[in-house]
Parts: C-alpha cells; structure tokens; sequence
C-alpha cells in the first residue's frame, strides 16, 4: 500500500557507521518503550494484511522492519501512525493511543512510502508549511540541514531528484522534532550513494535528538548498517523480532550428514532447512551450545537470518530436495 501524502503532513556504516550505531546503543538504557501492539491486526474484507501481531519495541532504538511484498509493513507503521484505525487487538506509541490528539501527534514523525513531497511547492515553502503545521518545529535545525544538503530553497520538490526529495522529506520529518520517527521504505528507490548519504544523516539524527527510528525496507544490507533491534513481518505475522547482536548469536547454520530435523533436541528450533541427497543444512535458533560432534556449526549473518525466517514461511514451497 502507498501512502500518498506528502511527508510534510506527518503532524497526521559496515554495520554501518559503527560510531553512530553505538551512539544509538548507549542510549538504551534511560529509554523505554516505542511500541507496543497486542494482538493487533488489520483486516480488509475477509483478508487480513496484518494479524495477531504482540509487540515490545523499546525506545531509543532504531528499528528495522523488513519482511516481502504485502507481509503488512506498511499496515503495521500506519497503525502505528494513526492512519489507519485495528480491526482487532490494541497498539500504544510512546505510551498513547495513536493520533489521538495534539500531543501525540506532536510525538511522532512519519515519512511514508516514496517519501511523497508537494511538487509544485518550492524547498523553501515545504519548510514554511512545516513550521506551520507542527508545533514543535525546528526551524533553525530544517534550514541548516536543507543548506548542508546542498539543497536550493528556490528549487521545486518536483524538479528535485529521487535522493534529494527523500532528503527534503527526511527533514520534514527531524525538524518536526519527534521523538519516534516512523519510516515507510524511505529509500527503495535511492542509488547505493543516495541511500548511504540518506541512512547516515538518518543515524546522525537518531544520535543527536535522542530519536527512537522505526525503518522497513527491503533492503537487508541497508537495515543491517542502520538498525540494532529487527523485525521481520511474513504474511502479516511477526515472524521473529529482537535485539539483532542477541539474534544473531542465538542463530546458527549446521551443517552436516542428512538429517531429519525432527531428531534434533529440544531448545533446537529449526527456522529452515536444505537437503541433498547426502547432506543437511538447517538455521537453527537456540540458546544453548551445540554438543553434537556430526554438525559443523557456522555463524549466521542479518541477511541469511532473514531470508531463513521469509523460506520458512508456511505457504512457500520447502527448500527441500535440491537433487
Ligand atoms: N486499502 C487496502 N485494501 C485492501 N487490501 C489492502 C489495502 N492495503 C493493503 N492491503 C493488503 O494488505 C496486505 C499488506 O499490505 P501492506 O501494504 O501492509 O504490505 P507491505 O509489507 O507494506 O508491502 P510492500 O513491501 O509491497 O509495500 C497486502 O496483501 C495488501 O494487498
């Protein structure tokens, strides 16, 4: 789904840059928490594009939530964002029910999907609108941003490129001086230098203004430079969510002589698996070490973890039998 208002109405490094992320980090503990949903879903008609989804996303975080086409990321942020009311369960942000006035939408930023900007409205007036329409705004902190990004305040955003919109929405969105600041894929359609610049001065802004930042994207790689806390969202159910250094080592790939999964011991769950004739491969996710001498444990990266949770969805054929 494609939210189609411009972000100014959002009143409504490898790991990249290893600096900021521990900036990030360092803030966890006077924080509290961002999000929380229980058994929160959406449903259109017979269809539900998210459902029973239970929460707890501490604040000061910045958050990555990834997941395929229509898992429900864009459902889940805009019920996070007040746009879009729950069929069932409940959602609270920053402590208060979403949109539900003045101070809780002076709380939260969002910078929907292809970061929509007002075309025939100048650098310069995008601002102007901002100020207005946000209590909270930062005027000095938007021009200074808008002079550092090279951006000319004469310049209508039509006219601007894809990168430079999505900076200029990005401001929108920091000016307006949130504490959590929601963003809706902010830089799918971004060239790898656009994104870096884009997702640096994205850190930065976490870092400086004490911002909780929720993020989807499809992007691994991006997410995995950016965030420190991860979601993955797979046929509108939250499939995994955690602290991503506590999931990445609670996850490994064991190789070894063909196996049935089934025989592994209890406290070893398998996120997915891969056989040849003679060989198994598995994600396996445990708290405990890895006694058996028949596997060769290995390591699992953000992306391999992922992907391990998207394959292992139930309606997706299994990767079994690679003859
Ligand atoms: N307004 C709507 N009416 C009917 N169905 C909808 C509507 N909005 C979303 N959906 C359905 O809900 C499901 C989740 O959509 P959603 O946009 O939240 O997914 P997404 O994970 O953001 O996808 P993408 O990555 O493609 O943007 C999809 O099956 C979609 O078709």
């Amino acid at each position: 789904m494609t939210a189609d208002r411009p972000a100014i109405s959002c009143s409504a490094g490898v790991r990249f840059l290893p600096r900021l992320k521990a900036g990030v980090s360092a803030r966890r503990a006077r924080c509290t928490t961002a999000l929380q949903a229980e058994g929160l879903g959406k449903r259109y008609g017979k269809r539900w594009a998210l459902s029973d989804c239970t929460l707890d996303l501490p604040a000061g975080r910045v958050i990555g939530l990834v997941g395929p086409n229509g898992a429900g990321k864009t459902t889940l942020l805009n019920l996070a964002v007040g746009q879009l009311t729950p069929t069932a369960g409940g959602i609270r942000v920053l402590g208060g029910r979403p949109a539900s006035g003045p101070e809780q939408l002076a709380k939260v930023g969002y910078v929907a999907q292809d970061t929509p900007t007002y075309a025939g409205l100048t650098v310069a007036e995008h601002l102007k609108l901002g100020a207005r329409l946000n209590p909270g705004w930062d005027d000095a902190l938007a021009r200074d941003r808008i002079e550092r990004l090279g951006l000319d305040p004469a310049r209508k955003a039509g006219k601007l490129s894809g990168g430079q919109r999505a900076q200029l929405a990005l401001t929108l969105g920091i000016a307006k001086r949130p504490r959590l600041l929601v963003l809706d894929e902010p830089v799918a359609a971004l060239d790898p230098l656009a994104r870096r610049e884009f997702l640096q001065g994205l850190m930065e802004a976490a870092v400086e203004h004490s911002l909780s930042v929720v993020l989807s994207s499809h992007l691994v790689m991006d997410l995995e430079r950016t965030c420190d806390y991860l979601v993955v969202l797979v046929e509108s159910r939250v499939r995994v969510a955690g602290d991503v250094d506590d999931l990445l080592a609670a996850h490994h790939r064991l190789t070894g002589p063909r196996r049935d999964p089934a025989t592994l011991p209890a406290g070893q769950e398998v996120v997915s698996e891969s056989h040849t004739d003679r060989q198994s491969t598995l994600i396996v996710r445990t708290d405990g070490p890895i006694h058996d001498p028949a596997w060769t444990v290995g390591q699992v990266g953000l992306e391999d973890l992922v992907l391990a949770y998207m394959a292992s969805s139930p309606s997706r054929p299994s990767l079994e039998a690679i003859r």
